[in-house]
């Protein structure tokens, strides 16, 4: 089935049987409704060529192709253009599920339908994906080219189709992952591609070393590195694509000494210094050097935003002393932020290079979104990325959950049924939970807001203010120093530790540290920090034009992020949507492995059970009549009767079962999910009895039939016994005339003379001859046949018993009974002929059967008939003489 949704019993498990059957055969597209799910196959199923693009185009019905990315993709461009509707792809999934990938293909065949790939933006547009992995994405220990970042790819069109332009908007980059790998882990591909593929040259005046001498990068996973050998392809790659999107060589210079002087800032340690701060330590002194060289600082300058922070109250600077610790955390802070203005920078010149051009942008009707944005998480640990992460997924969920509702209002409504009283689950209360007013999101600004707030303090305000909340979603930590809560999310429970939480909310830089990098010799470093001053910390990037609208106030990391996802939602709900649901088949990256138990988990997470909950919360189950009259017939219909297929029918049936709260349709019957368990429970009364009858019936046919086969193949067993009788009888009469040779021996001597009886006797010597051979083959008849005896007297008694058995009841029959019958049916239709040996029936016939009662009689007839043979010639004038004598 493509549309699982078709399903009469839509089901989690159903679900997920379906799903294993059809990626067991490759079959990695399926529908559930309106939602596309795509099952990660890890291998090339040549379902991307350009003959599955041109089987995609145009206006092909859903139900005549199967399943595929491409007729998404196809479909809202045709929606598009048909309604001049903003459409939205949501493609959400864990890490490894397939989401970039899904985005890729939804690009390209958007602008292959839109007949584009010719023009430089159109171009540009489908080359966008290897820019942003390059600085976005990383190898993980679930995708060995993860994205470290959400994104939405807005893509304008004009009334006839043709692309105008694109915006790209990122969220949530994992910027931690500059300063800290996991193990197994390694960091954006960008720093390997600047440290393996770079020119030697390049690499020298950049002071770069290898991947092992550098702190950041030092824990890269040891596969990661194993496959870090195309590097220079890759960097060269990426120099021919930067160039292509209009970066010039100046600019590229001084993004990679930007990110070179990431990775000497990270290897600048500290020492206890005298003064009780902090000071470089001597061994990483040329590591200060080369950063500062390469942002553009003096050394000193550098050296004073590691180890001091000074802060401005009331126009008053106060210098702070870093110890070693809060240098490291200093240092880290900046890399952090340089990397992430470098990546906002990227975007931001990205979308100067598609934007609309502005003699044509009021020529745009309509848009295409494509959202990739990361699944809902759930970690031993989860921190405040985890929860943002969450929160959106809750908001993406509602959004969801509104369009399936919609959907089914809209389907009651065409069968004419009043769908007011219906509702469906809401996680409204949870999102205003986490990130409503007064909520948790808005507790931790106000925490982060206050110098003297802790994390103890906000996960203390949290269970004050949020135990009783309406959501009941919110589980406060059971001691007060336990930084820790619990939501109740609607993929299910996930514990937060709030460590960190402040701190990484405030997202700030030491007041000194910008005003510092805007006295670089480096107009890149200093455009970095002027263009976007208001950002927070590159989390999320839009065009400049956008940029310079934007609130200057958005001092968290959590408002901004807010405000963030209130534009993605509201951009969302103006379009008609179309849900992509990636699944990651098995932990492994391994292809035909289908771990049912995992996909579960993931079709949870993907809120693609939601649907099943509203279709249970409403009629979750929906048969046409036609199907519903047949299915259900035995409750109502009289042996003889054939039911209609109508309304009425369907009606009588409900009523018969005693069912309530059913609603019948124009075309359907509408039924709660219980419904079926009580029509199951209707007909298994029905199907009991009329089983019982059946049995009964067939045992009696059974029981006929058996004895008349019994009766037939005793009766063939008879003959084949009677066969073998006559072969011996035969053979005995053969020697019987044996032992009356003697007597024509004498008979010959005194009638005949010399001649004629050497004659005689010549034929008698060439007719024994014969004799013995006819002898020798009764007697390998009758041998080989010794065993077809024995299976004869077997199957007699068995068929003894077996008449018994019949005659004297067995009850009734069931299909097992009467399936064993045919088998023995089979196999003694089997057996007789394929044993009684060939030449037994050749050489036996019905002539010599018959005589098998009449041994004496038969030798008789043998001998004359011999006789006659013999001396046929001279049978006439002999015939007295010979008559005498005898
Ligand atoms: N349709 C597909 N056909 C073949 N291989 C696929 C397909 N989709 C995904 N893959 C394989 O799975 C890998 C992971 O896919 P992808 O990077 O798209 O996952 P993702 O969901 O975007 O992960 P992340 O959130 O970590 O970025 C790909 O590199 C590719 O090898």
């Amino acid at each position: 089935m493509d549309d699982l949704a078709q399903l009469r019993e839509l089901s989690e498990s159903a679900l997920v049987k379906q799903l294993s059957s059809r990626f067991s055969k490759d079959v990695i597209y399926t529908y559930i409704g309106d939602i596309l799910v795509a099952c990660n196959p890890y291998r090339e199923l040549g379902l991307y060529t350009q003959a599955m693009q041109d089987k995609y185009k145009g206006r092909v019905p859903r139900t005549a192709v199967a399943p595929h990315v491409y007729f998404v993709a196809n479909y809202a461009y045709e929606r598009m253009m048909q309604t001049k509707t903003d459409q939205s792809f949501v493609i959400s999934g864990e890490s490894g599920a397939g989401k970039t990938e899904t985005t890729k293909h939804i690009i390209t065949h958007v602008m292959e339908v839109c007949k584009a790939g010719k023009t430089i933006l159109e171009t540009n547009i489908l080359r966008l994906n290897p820019l942003l992995e390059a600085f976005g994405n990383a190898q993980t220990v679930m995708n060995d080219n993860s994205s470290r970042f959400g994104k939405y790819i807005n893509l304008n069109f004009d009334r006839t189709g043709s692309v105008l332009g694109a915006e790209l908007t990122t969220y949530l980059l994992e910027k931690s992952r500059v300063t800290h790998l996991q193990d197994n882990e390694s960091n954006f591909h960008i720093f390997y591609y600047v440290l393996e593929g770079m020119s030697e040259e390049n690499r020298s005046q950049r002071h770069l070393k290898p991947v092992s001498q550098h702190a950041y990068v030092r824990n890269t996973s040891k596969s990661a590195h194993n496959k870090k050998r195309n590097m220079e392809q890759h960097f060269n790659q990426l120099l021919d694509m930067m160039f292509n999107f209009g970066f010039d060589a100046t600019e590229i210079d001084a993004l990679f000494d930007v990110i070179s002087a990431i990775l000497h800032i990270g290897d600048i340690a500290f020492t206890p210094a005298p003064n009780d701060g902090a000071s470089v330590s001597s061994s990483s002194s040329p590591s200060l050097q080369h950063a500062a060289e390469l942002t553009g600082l003096d050394e000193q300058q550098l050296q004073s935003i590691l180890t001091t922070a000074v802060t401005t109250t009331r126009g008053e600077h106060i210098v702070r002393l870093h110890d070693p610790t809060a240098a490291a955390d200093a240092r880290d802070s900046i890399a952090k932020s340089l990397y992430s203005r470098c990546f906002a920078w990227l975007i931001s010149s990205l979308n100067d290079t598609l934007a609309c051009d502005a003699s044509v942008s009021h020529l745009k009707a309509c848009s295409m979104g494509v959202l990739d944005i990361f699944g809902f998480e759930q970690f031993e640990e989860n921190s405040l990325e985890q929860l943002c992460i969450n929160i959106t997924n809750e908001h993406l969920q509602r959004f969801f959950n509104q369009h399936i509702f919609e959907m089914e209002v809209e389907a009651y409504k065409q069968e004419g049924i009043d769908g007011s009283e219906f509702s469906y689950p809401d996680n409204q209360d949870i999102i205003f939970l986490c990130a409503g007013k007064g909520g948790i999101l808005s507790l931790l600004n106000e925490k982060s807001r206050f110098p003297q707030g802790s994390d103890n303090a906000f996960v203390n305000k949290c269970g004050e203010q949020l135990k009783q909340h309406r959501s009941n979603a919110f589980t406060p930590a059971r001691s007060s120093r336990d930084l820790k809560f619990t939501v109740n999310h609607f993929a299910g429970q996930v514990t937060y530790s709030c460590e960190g939480f402040l701190e990484k909310n405030k997202d700030k830089l030491a007041d000194s540290v910008v005003p510092t990098l805007l006295q670089s010799r480096s107009e890149f470093l200093v455009a970095l920090y002027t263009a976007q001053r208001d950002m927070a910390s590159g989390f999320k990037v839009q065009s400049k034009r956008r940029q310079s609208k934007q609130s200057a106030n958005l001092a968290t990391l959590s408002s901004f992020f807010l405000k963030s996802l209130d534009e993605l939602m509201s951009a969302l709900n103006r379009t008609m949507p179309h849900f992509v649901r990636c699944i990651k088949p098995n932990t492994d990256k391994k292809p035909h492995a289908f771990n049912s138990k995992a996909v579960s988990k993931q079709l949870k997470y993907a809120g693609v059970l939601e649907t099943v909950r509203i279709r249970q919360a409403g009629y979750a189950v929906r048969m046409s009549f036609e199907e519903f009259c047949k299915h259900y017939r035995i409750i109502f219909c009289k042996a003889h009767e054939q039911p209609n297929t109508d309304a009425e029918t369907a009606q009588r049936i409900l009523t018969l079962a005693g069912l309530k709260n059913y609603r019948i349709g124009t075309s359907k019957v509408f039924l709660k999910y219980n419904h079926i368990d009580e029509l199951q429970l209707a007909m298994r009364k029905h199907a009991e009895a009329l089983r019982f009858v059946r049995k009964v019936c067939k045992g009696f046919i059974a029981r006929v039939r058996y004895r008349a086969i019994l009766a037939a193949k005793r009766e063939t067993l008879d003959a084949v016994a009677a066969l073998l009788t006559a072969c011996e009888v035969h053979r005995d009469a053969i020697g019987e005339f044996r032992k009356k040779r003697r007597v024509l021996d004498v008979l010959l001597e005194e009638t005949m003379d010399d001649d004629e009886r050497q004659g005689v006797l010549d034929r008698i010597a060439a007719m024994d001859t014969a004799i013995d051979t006819e002898l020798e083959k009764l007697n390998d008849v009758l041998k080989t046949n010794d065993e077809l005896r024995m299976e004869i007297k077997k199957l007699k008694t068995q068929f003894d018993r077996q008449e018994h058995e019949a005659a004297h009841g067995m009850g009734t029959y069931d299909e097992d009974d009467v399936e064993d019958l045919y088998a023995v049916e089979r196999s003694v239709e089997d057996t007789i002929p394929r044993k009684l040996d060939p030449e037994i029936k050749k050489r036996l016939s019905v002539h010599a059967l018959k005589q098998a009662d009449a041994p004496k009689e038969y030798t008789d007839t043998m001998r004359k008939g011999f006789f006659g043979t013999l001396f046929g010639r001279r049978k006439k004038h002999k015939s007295h003489k010979k008559k005498k004598s005898s």
